[in-house]
């Protein structure tokens, strides 16, 4: 599948000049990051925000963010050079498992190699700087996006000024890594797979559809599905939940790939700031920028009790919450409460 289509026409390509080596060890050839701009950089290069997006998002903030942006708003591209690139291991133009192999000639597919959350941020920063980008006044983002957030103010702390980081943890929970390898194995399953290798003409569509439907359980939350659904049937006698839950999968399939699910949902597995071997709490205390930490209520994916701990280390810290029912993705649902909280933090900071 061609899955730059989903992308807008205004994505820009930055071409990466040498080859990129990931934390691994192992090194990238021609590697392109698909990137969107809104606003102009300021002679002194320091009015640039990034926007990190989640797992299945990609560079076209104004598709998924669209009333965070604008004139007035958290993202201003009056006043700042807003930049939202496509991360490492995506499908939406970055190289990632949909991309050619120049080794091959061929998708990578399940050869691409293990990527890591510090790899998807050094590849940013390299962005960042061809862009002439001196200092980030804001790098935001949720979920995936906020363990990035949390990785740049780590990796370059000099280069940004103040962070957001929105319904995302330090390091990846037993809970959330579990989840991720119960959808990873609906994928493994699926009679396409082939022990690990499937062929581009019969990809694994049921086990990835299996998998969006899983992880969405997780992205809501009882009283958001209990207020939507209820026990309500359709046709045939089926819940509601169950067709709707279908639907997402469905809907999940035709825009997204299998390898890069299992690359992007492993790469949040080894997400833990304090690797390999700080402690946890160290780390997180060296942030010495202004932070905002929100938590979303009912979010039973990464819960409050991650971004409470977060807020109590990160010295500059402050804990706010997203009152939502509607889960994890509260932060892609919630969106006028959301520009508020950012709103409100910008005008302290
Ligand atoms: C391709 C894109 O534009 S994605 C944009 C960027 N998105 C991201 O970055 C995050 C990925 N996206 C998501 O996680 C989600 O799409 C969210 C959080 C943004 C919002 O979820 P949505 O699916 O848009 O909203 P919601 O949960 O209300 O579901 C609505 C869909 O379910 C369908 N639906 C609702 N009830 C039922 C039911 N009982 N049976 C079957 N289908 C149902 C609706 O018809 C609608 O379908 P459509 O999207 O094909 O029009
Ligand atoms: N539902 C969103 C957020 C998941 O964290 C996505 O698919 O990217």
């Amino acid at each position: 599948m061609d899955y730059q289509q989903f992308i807008s026409p205004l994505t820009q390509f930055y071409q990466l000049p040498q080859p990129f080596q990931l934390e691994s060890g192992a090194v990238l050839e021609n590697v392109q990051i698909a990137y969107r701009t809104w606003g102009t950089l300021n002679p002194a290069g320091d009015n640039g925000v990034l926007v990190c997006h989640a797992f299945t998002g990609w560079a076209d903030l104004e598709n998924w963010w669209s009333p965070l942006l604008g004139t007035g708003q958290a993202l201003n591209p009056d006043q700042d050079f807003i930049v939202c690139s496509n991360i490492l291991g995506s499908c939406y133009g970055t190289t990632g498992p949909t991309s050619i192999n120049p080794q091959t000639g061929q998708p990578y597919g399940p050869t691409f190699p293990n990527i890591t959350i510090r790899d998807m941020v050094h590849l940013q920063a390299q962005l960042v700087a061809a862009l002439g980008i001196r200092s980030l006044r804001l790098v935001i983002g949720g979920s995936l996006g906020g363990m990035q957030v949390l990785e740049w103010a780590l990796l370059y702390p000099s280069k940004l000024r103040a962070i957001a980081v929105i319904a995302a943890s330090g390091r990846h929970s037993a809970w959330c890594i579990g989840l991720s390898e119960a959808q990873r194995q609906a994928i493994y399953v699926d009679p396409n797979w082939q022990g690990g290798y499937y062929s581009p003409e019969k990809p694994p569509h049921q086990g990835l559809k299996v998998a969006r439907m899983i992880a969405m359980t997780t992205y809501r939350s009882w009283p958001s599905f209990s207020e939507r659904f209820g026990r309500q049937t359709q046709a045939e006698a089926k819940f509601a939940i169950a067709n709707y839950l279908n639907h997402q999968g469905d809907k999940l399939v035709e825009r997204f790939d299998a390898n890069t699910y299992i690359t992007l949902t492993r790469s949040m597995d080894s997400h833990d700031v304090s690797r390999p071997e700080k402690t946890y709490e160290a780390v997180l205390q060296s942030i010495s920028h202004p932070t905002l930490i929100i938590a979303i209520d009912s979010d039973v994916l990464y819960p409050v009790v991650e971004q409470e701990e977060l807020a109590a280390l990160i010295p500059q810290a402050k804990l706010v919450f997203l009152d939502s029912h509607h889960g994890h993705d509260a932060f892609l649902m919630d969106m006028d409460a959301l520009n508020r909280l950012l709103l409100r933090f910008q005008a302290d900071i």
